[in-house]
């Protein structure tokens, strides 16, 4: 039935109000307001009539431009603001709207309520229903617009009319997210069923919407993390790039050097493979640090650069003669060896090892070999060397490692081919960190040595065209070296061969030294002579030369602190004033003849030495006691002197009586010096049976020679420096075993000129030689 009495009509621009629904409504245009002031007083309320305006944007549309179904309202509350107001306003029936027209200031129309279509089939319905709450509740929490307090309520409120379709639909529809002309729609559907499904419609498809929505949202937000993390690495990789470009100079340096270099293809491949890694690293790491260590050294090496073999033996000759007095057995050797050099290039055979006391002049033969030959010179000094590392170097990966001491050497001096002093082979020792000496062989094996591994470097350098020179001052090296090597023997010096030195090698050197002008400074040869025997014991020159150094550096300060003198000459007179006391007397031979002390002759490193054996006896068991660090080999050969002289002591006229309750005690002085070898026994002997039968022994005899139990004597070594030391010590006569007489053509004549030197065979001829009384030997 159509209300003839007409209510005024509020225009909604934007939204749709379903009966039963309190809704806020915000009036601006003035028609509104004009129909809010006019609204009518029904059952005591004041109502209106709402619809919705087609076009929302139209701000003042006609009749044809508004839906013809609205609701009903009654006005709960107005507030007026400055020009517009708020209304809150509670929507009461569905109506349909006649005769619209437009007095002068507002809309007002004539309605009809359109009841709501009763639900037959209210079992589906509610089916419904509960479908389309658990839809609702699933969509608005997804959509997270609604308030979820505001759904809670909701549900409470429908839950407490379950079968109130149209309230229930009312209810779902305002609270509807969807276009308003959908809202519209469901307002005009008078059927609740037909709503109930049209909201699971509007539902089901704003799921499906929500769930695109969020997938295309996932996919997006990956999207941007995938860009932003593209970015981050795009930024980091720039970073890194400008750090490595910093270093890329670095690279190419490098890179140069692998490329130019006279590499081993191992060597070019091994670089190549490490500056890879070192490329891919942090710089500032410490592994890249072990890298480029690494790689500096490896490309430090003299790779393909040889000094040119300039081998000539007559200048080889010549360079020696001006370097070395005498030596010229020792020089012979070496030009024969260089010989081979200048013809095979190559020295295939065994490596030269000069041996001999120090200061003999080996390290300056190298030095002129080296020089003679047109090649750079490096010494090696093994003495103490007891690690193989030290020769081999250390694996790269421990910390600090270096290579072993032969590349670093030939590294050092800039080729491959320079010429090695191995200075005191002899001295090297070996403990648990592996055994030098063994190292040493494969460096010195010419099979072995072009494929040197050295264990930093860790690629083979070919170390065969390096001249290894040995020097030692013994014998005394395992026998697998001494095999590998061509010894040459450097014996000392006698006093006029000093002379020599001194005056013309060891005077100039120094004078140069000190920058001393020739006529500034002069030694004369008495004064040598006298600095040669009493101020220096050995079989060198390298005190002489030290001597001597003392003397320059004296006579230079003279010099410079008085303006007065010009020159200075050093004689025997003024000798002490440069050099002080005496150190040492001429001559250790004894004043007068002795009772029981023999002079024996001694090999040691040091050179050949006078050895006084003396002895006394004590009551006793008829023992021999022996002091002065006598090694075994000596002390066995006091035991077997001891013997022979019991054996033989009827001879001497010395019955068992005499000797059997006495202890001899046999001492050698210089206590504190180690002493061994087998050559004293001939004095041992001779000082027993000295002792025994108190015939005193020759002070100016000095004697050398093994014996055995029977009294035969056998031969010695180092007979040079023996006889040198006799020289020194003032001795005349020397006594040497006969088969040793074959060795006197190596020894210098003005040695063999200043001594006399008698052969023996028995022990016998020693006690004839020796004694002061030789004819009681004979007699008995
Ligand atoms: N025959 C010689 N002619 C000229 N100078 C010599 C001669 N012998 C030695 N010298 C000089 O004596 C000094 C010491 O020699 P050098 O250092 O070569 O001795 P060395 O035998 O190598 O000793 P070490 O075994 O202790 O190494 C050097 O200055 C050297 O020039």
């Amino acid at each position: 039935m159509i209300n003839k009495e007409k209510l005024p009509l509020l225009v909604l621009r934007d939204m749709v109000v379903f009966p039963g629904m309190i809704a806020p409504i915000f009036v601006g245009r003035t028609r509104s307001i004009q129909a809010l002031l006019n609204a009518k007083i029904i059952d005591n309320d004041r109502q209106i009539l709402l619809v919705l305006q087609k076009q929302p944007n139209q701000d003042s549309p006609n009749v044809q431009d508004l839906h013809s179904i609205g609701v009903v309202a009654k006005i709960i509350q107005t507030v007026r603001l400055q020009n517009n107001a708020k209304v809150l306003v509670e929507a009461i029936d569905r109506v349909k709207l006649d005769n619209i027209v437009s007095n002068e200031t507002y809309l007002e129309a004539e309605y009809s309520v359109i009841p709501d279509k009763v639900v037959k089939d209210k079992g589906s319905s509610k089916i419904l229903v509960s479908n389309v709450m658990e839809l609702f509740i699933d969509y608005t929490k997804k959509h997270k617009k609604i308030n979820p307090e505001i759904i809670d309520t909701i549900v409470a409120e429908i839950e407490k009319e379950p079968t109130n379709f149209s309230y229930i639909t009312n209810v779902l529809s305002s609270h509807l997210i969807s276009p308003l002309l959908i809202k519209q729609t469901l307002l005009e559907e008078t059927n609740p069923q037909t709503r109930i499904e049209t909201i699971t419609d509007i539902l089901t498809s704003g799921m499906a919407q929500l769930e695109i929505e969020q997938s295309l949202q996932q996919t997006l937000k990956k999207q941007i993390e995938k860009t932003q993390r593209e970015y981050y690495l795009h930024e980091q990789m720039k970073a890194i790039q400008k750090e490595l470009e910093v270093d890329k100079s670095d690279f190419s340096d490098i890179e140069k050097k692998i490329n130019t270099l006279k590499l081993s293809k191992e060597a070019r491949e091994k670089a190549e493979n490490e500056l890879k890694k070192l490329k891919l690293m942090n710089q500032m790491s410490g592994e890249s640090s072990v890298i480029r260590n690494y790689l500096d050294i490896l490309l430090a090496m003299p790779w393909g650069k040889f000094d040119k073999n300039k081998t000539n033996i007559t200048t080889s000759r010549e360079i020696l003669d001006r370097d070395h007095f005498g030596l010229e057995k020792v020089k012979d050797r070496i030009i024969e060896y260089l010989a081979v050099l200048q013809r095979s290039k190559k020295i295939k055979g065994p490596i030269l090892c000069l041996i001999g006391p120090p200061g003999v002049g080996k390290t300056s033969l190298v030095k002129s070999i080296a020089e003679s030959i047109g090649r750079k010179y490096t010494k090696f000094a093994l003495g103490g060397v007891r690690d193989e590392s030290e020769i081999r170097g250390h694996r790269k990966t421990y910390l600090g490692s270096m290579p072993g001491k032969i590349i670093s050497l030939i590294k050092k001096s800039k080729t491959s081919n320079p010429v090695m002093l191995l200075d005191e082979i002899d001295k090297m020792g070996s403990d648990f960190r592996g055994d030098p000496a063994s190292a040493l062989l494969e460096v010195l094996d010419p099979e072995q040595n072009s494929h040197f591994v050295d264990h930093y470097l860790d690629v083979e350098y070919d170390i065969s065209d390096v001249m290894f020179i040995a020097t030692a001052n013994s014998y005394n090296l395992p026998r697998a070296l001494l095999d590998r090597m061509e010894i040459i023997n450097v014996s000392g010096y006698v006093e006029e061969e000093k002379l020599q030195i001194a005056k013309n090698h060891l005077m100039p050197k120094q004078f140069k030294m000190h920058s001393m002008k020739k006529n500034e400074l002069s030694i004369d040869d008495a004064a040598l002579l006298e600095i040669i025997r009493y101020y220096t014991k050995e079989s060198g020159v390298r005190s002489l030369e030290r001597e001597i150094s003392s003397i320059t550096r004296k006579a230079l300060q003279k010099i410079l602190s008085d303006k007065e003198i010009k020159n200075i000459s050093v004689t025997s007179t003024n000798l002490e004033e440069y050099l002080g006391v005496k150190k040492y007397n001429f001559g250790l031979a004894e004043k007068e003849d002795q009772i029981g002390s023999t002079t024996g002759l001694a090999y040691t490193e040091v050179g050949g030495e006078l050895l006084t054996i003396e002895a006394l006896t004590f009551p006793g068991k008829g023992e021999i006691k022996t002091t002065g660090k006598l090694g075994e080999v000596m002390k066995e050969s006091a035991q077997a002197a001891y013997s022979c002289f019991r054996s033989r002591a009827s001879n001497f006229g010395l019955k068992y009586e005499d000797y059997k309750d006495l202890d001899i005690h046999l001492h050698v002085p210089a206590g504190a010096i180690p002493k061994d070898g087998p050559s004293a026994g001939c004095a041992i002997f001779t000082t027993i049976v000295s002792l025994m039968t108190k015939i005193p022994v020759k002070r100016t005899i000095a004697m050398t020679g093994e014996i055995t139990l029977r009294g035969m004597v056998l031969p010695i070594g180092g007979l040079k420096e023996k006889l040198l030391a006799a020289s020194r010590g003032g001795i005349k006569t020397v006594l040497i075993p006969k088969e040793n007489v074959k060795d006197l053509k190596d020894i210098p004549p003005n040695i063999k000129d200043s001594l006399e030197i008698l052969s023996i065979a028995t022990i016998d001829e020693v006690l004839k030689f020796a004694l002061t009384n030789p004819n009681f030997v004979v007699s008995s």
